[in-house]
């Protein structure tokens, strides 16, 4: 039986609701064949980020050979890559092998305010990864940081950041409006070089949001393995995360993750 294939390069998040554990979770869930590199061991839980224990490049690099020499796979997910080194790495393996659908989740600070990668990384960030990417699927921080601006307050200047951030080279996209304050929709814009499109949900009022980017960028790489196209996978992967948001799961004394079977049992 042959399996759409799926591999995410992050970090680890031990207590399970954000990172590779993330990631694959919703590999699983979409019925896609996980893989994964793990570029950073963090010792996290719904508290925060306690420690960043980054992985050898050797070590990185010889997973990512592994995979690539042998099963190869359909779409690629990067998260954590927190280092220049690293995300220079990344970005070299993925044009020696040739990959393609390439889900970027610009990954910068943890929910608690950890930081995720170090400043002297962006611009390694924006030069070498950004431009291999089928998909960018940056939050609203995320966004500023990329454009150097202070901030993103309405659609209309999510839809004009979308616009420029698509100018730095990643085919197409999704700018998550899930910070944007003073809103009882989560909109998500996508944006493919010419058209905008829209994908809303209802607000879900809770703290327990640990894992969301992850969870989303996780489930859009899973349907482009799929063969879907951009469009069906953001659509996919919002359905997705508001099931996962709705029934999020208040373990921890912090905030909690996301139900990643959430739909299995609806
Ligand atoms: N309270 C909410 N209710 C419904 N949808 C939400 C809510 N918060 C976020 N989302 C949705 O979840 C997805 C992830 O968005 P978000 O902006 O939270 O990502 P993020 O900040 O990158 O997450 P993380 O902190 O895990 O990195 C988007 O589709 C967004 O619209
Ligand atoms: C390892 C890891 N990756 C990403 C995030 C962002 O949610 C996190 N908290 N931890």
């Amino acid at each position: 039986m042959s399996v759409g294939k799926a591999l995410t390069i992050a970090g680890s998040d031990c207590g399970g609701g954000a990172g590779i554990q993330a990631d694959l979770k919703t590999f699983q869930e979409r019925d896609v064949y996980g893989m994964s590199v793990i570029t950073v061991l963090t010792a996290q839980n719904t508290l925060g980020v306690h420690g960043v224990y980054p992985q050898t490049i050797e070590a990185i690099e010889a997973q990512l050979d592994a995979i690539f020499q042998d099963i190869g796979t359909d779409s690629v997910k990067t998260g954590m890559l927190f280092s220049e080194e690293i995300i220079n790495l990344v970005a070299k393996k993925l044009k020696d092998y040739e990959i393609k659908n390439i889900v970027i989740d610009p990954v910068m600070i943890a929910k608690g305010g950890a930081p995720l990668l170090q400043k002297q990384a962006m611009t390694a960030l924006k030069m070498n990864l950004l431009p291999l990417a089928r998909v960018i699927t940056p939050n609203i921080p995320e966004a500023c940081e990329i454009l150097g601006i202070d901030k993103i307050e309405t659609v209309e200047e999510m839809k004009e950041a979308a616009a420029n951030i698509q100018l730095l080279g990643p085919k197409n996209v999704v700018l998550k409006g899930g910070h944007l304050e003073g809103n009882n929709i989560a909109v998500d814009i996508l944006f493919d070089g010419n058209e905008y499109y829209y994908f809303e949900s209802k607000r879900i009022d809770t703290i327990h949001t640990h894992g969301t980017g992850c969870t989303f960028a996780a489930a859009i790489t899973a349907e482009l393995a799929k063969g879907n196209s951009i469009n069906e996978s953001v659509a996919c992967a919002k359905q997705f995360i508001q099931a996962a948001i709705e029934t999020s799961l208040n373990i921890g004394k912090g905030i909690g993750p996301t139900n990643h079977s959430a739909l299995r049992h609806k």
